[in-house]
């Protein structure tokens, strides 16, 4: 499997670091996309990958899978003309799908082309069950409490907790879209967008972004925590963030699927 990446963040150079390896993974990096030049041609010459600058150079590439992860806007500016042109594609900055209709417009265009949009678990856990849970309607509340430092969300330093937002969300996204991805991918799992209630709080105390899912329906209740240490070279992303899409990269290249 040839891997071309957008973005040449944290997460994406996570993925070269891990990847370098063949041994890793059954696929290997080749391309990356990003408008830093400096920090693109950098890590090309030290992951011996090609940095472009242009979509359509990038994608004439011979590549099987892009995997995002850079921006709600770069995903909303590339998506269609990675799957028009057959990738697989992955996508971190899942926030994208707040619009329901690109949602719907990208599922169709992926069958179209027999492609497949990947969204992994991200930061989070728990989707598998939201999903079993409303296999037939049965899931009534999803709520999620994010709790993060100043830095994580990018805040000046603040004295106290406080609870910034609550709402649904849609709203969330839409004021913090580099922080709560993970409620549009619970949204997506479970009862969408406008029921998913979301809470984020601020927390000078804290060192790590926790997330609190609880939910409940006809299949029972659950209450998951997660206590997500931070990448080591960017606190506002954790490090499960990038596990996730190395473990979503070798389900796809595996014969069996765990979950669900
Ligand atoms: N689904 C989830 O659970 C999580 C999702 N994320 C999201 O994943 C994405 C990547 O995260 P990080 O690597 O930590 O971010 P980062 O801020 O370290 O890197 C983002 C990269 O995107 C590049 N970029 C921005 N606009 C671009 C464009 N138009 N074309 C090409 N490249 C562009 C930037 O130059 C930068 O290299 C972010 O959107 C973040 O919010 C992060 C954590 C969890
Ligand atoms: O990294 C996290 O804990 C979650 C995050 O930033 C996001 O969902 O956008």
């Amino acid at each position: 499997m040839k891997i071309g990446i957008i973005g040449t963040g944290n997460i994406a150079a996570y993925l070269l670091e891990q990847l370098k390896d063949a041994n890793v993974l059954n696929g290997e990096i080749t391309a990356l996309l990003g408008r830093n030049i400096e920090v693109g041609e950098r890590l090309a010459s030290r992951y011996n990958v090609d940095f472009h600058t242009d979509i359509r150079e990038f994608l004439s590439a011979p590549l099987d899978m892009v995997v995002e992860a850079a921006t709600i806007e770069a995903a909303a500016l590339y998506m269609k003309d990675v799957v028009a042109s057959k990738k697989n594609m992955m996508i971190s900055s899942v926030g994208v799908f707040q619009d329901v209709h690109l949602l719907n417009e990208m599922t169709a265009l992926a069958k179209l082309n027999g492609v497949q949009i990947t969204l992994p678990s991200g930061a989070i856990g728990g989707l598998d069950l939201l999903k079993s849970a409303n296999a037939v309607n049965g899931l009534k509340n999803v709520q999620i409490t994010t709790r993060k430092s100043p830095a994580s969300l990018g805040l000046p330093y603040e004295q106290k907790e406080e609870l910034l937002f609550e709402g649904s969300a849609l709203q969330a996204i839409q004021k913090f879209p580099r922080n709560v991805n993970v409620a549009l991918l619970l949204a997506l799992a479970g009862i969408g967008a406008e029921k998913t209630k979301v809470r984020v709080i601020v927390d000078p105390a804290i060192k790590r972004n926790t997330h609190t899912i609880e939910a409940d329906g006809d299949f029972g209740e659950m209450q998951l925590h997660i206590a997500n240490n931070p990448m080591p070279a960017n606190p506002k992303t954790s490090y499960l963030a990038a596990l996730s899409i190395l473990e979503a990269l070798r389900d796809d290249a595996s014969g069996v699927r765990i979950g669900n």
